[in-house]
């Protein structure tokens, strides 16, 4: 067997179908995210992207089809793997989602006594070392929500979302309401520790900037499936009205740059 073929997704999904009543959402809709990749999810409004990473968690029932996690069919799991779970996974939601009351340090710590097995004194190394990842200083670890930046809130965060060490990180437009400098800076930190760690991303977002500078591989949806599924630059070209209009300002971007360079440019520097 060669080594490509040895290679299993983290999330495979096969002629899926989700209805809510009569209204069919997805229909024959086959995705496969694999392991270590980041990879976007876009579509227009109602298109289906926040149902699909509903069905990825398992919190809706496919209406037909199969949807595999970490190798393993959702419905097919017994209550106990399925409950264990969430646990390889962690989510970063649009707003940070803090808990206000709670001090940063607290914040990050959370999913691990959620575990009710760690030692307190093991559970401060591993919030220490996830601050320090997502450049924190342990003085932040003092502060409350209320005293920091948004760029601070997505920070801790993803401090968070990392706390169990997941596999599959989920990503609810991360950059959403940052300026485009501390926008430009949580997007290498994400891919930063993607490289060094490892995990799989799963992103959502409607920001360009965010999807070009980060994605390896785009999905899109439409017409209740993934109509195609790959590099920016290919799926760019393909030709769909909602592709044309999203990319609009990527592409006369890279019209002119390349107009003004005089040869072709497949990226922004
Ligand atoms: N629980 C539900 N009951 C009935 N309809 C639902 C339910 N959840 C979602 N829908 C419908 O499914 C469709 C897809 O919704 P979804 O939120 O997945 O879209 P989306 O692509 O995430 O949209 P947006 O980009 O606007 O957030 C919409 O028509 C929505 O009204």
């Amino acid at each position: 067997m060669s080594q490509t073929a040895a290679v299993r997704p983290v999330i495979s999904i096969r002629d899926l179908k989700t209805a809510f009543g009569t209204h069919v959402v997805h229909e024959h809709l086959n995705l496969d995210v694999m392991p270590g990749e980041i990879l976007s999810l876009i579509g227009g409004s109602g298109s289906g992207k926040t149902t699909l990473l509903r069905q990825i968690l398992g919190l809706e029932h496919p209406a037909a089809g199969r949807v595999e996690v970490f190798g393993q069919a959702l419905h097919d799991m017994d209550a106990r793997t399925r409950a264990l779970l969430p646990r390889r996974w962690g989510m970063l939601f649009q707003s940070g989602a803090l808990f206000s009351a709670l001090s940063v340090f607290d914040n990050v710590a959370l999913p691990l006594r959620e575990l009710r097995a760690l030692p307190e004194a093991v559970i401060r190394d591993v919030v220490m070392m996830r601050l320090a990842q997502v450049g924190l200083t342990p003085g932040d670890a003092l502060k409350q929500p209320s005293d920091l930046s948004g760029g601070m809130i997505k920070r801790v965060a993803l401090a968070r979302a990392l706390a169990l060490d997941p596999d599959l990180v989920f990503l609810d437009e991360p950059t959403a309401g940052l300026d485009p400098q501390r926008s430009a800076e949580f997007v290498e930190l994400i891919r930063q520790l993607n490289h060094q760690l490892g995990f799989t991303v799963v992103m959502v977002t409607h920001d360009v900037d965010t999807l070009v500078a980060m994605s390896m591989r785009v999905a899109v949806l439409a017409e209740k499936r993934v109509i195609v599924c790959d590099t920016v630059d290919k799926v760019m070209q393909f030709d769909h009205p909602f592709i044309k209009a999203f990319f609009q300002r990527e592409l006369e971007y890279r019209s002119r740059l390349s107009a003004a360079s005089g040869e072709s440019v497949h990226g922004k520097p």
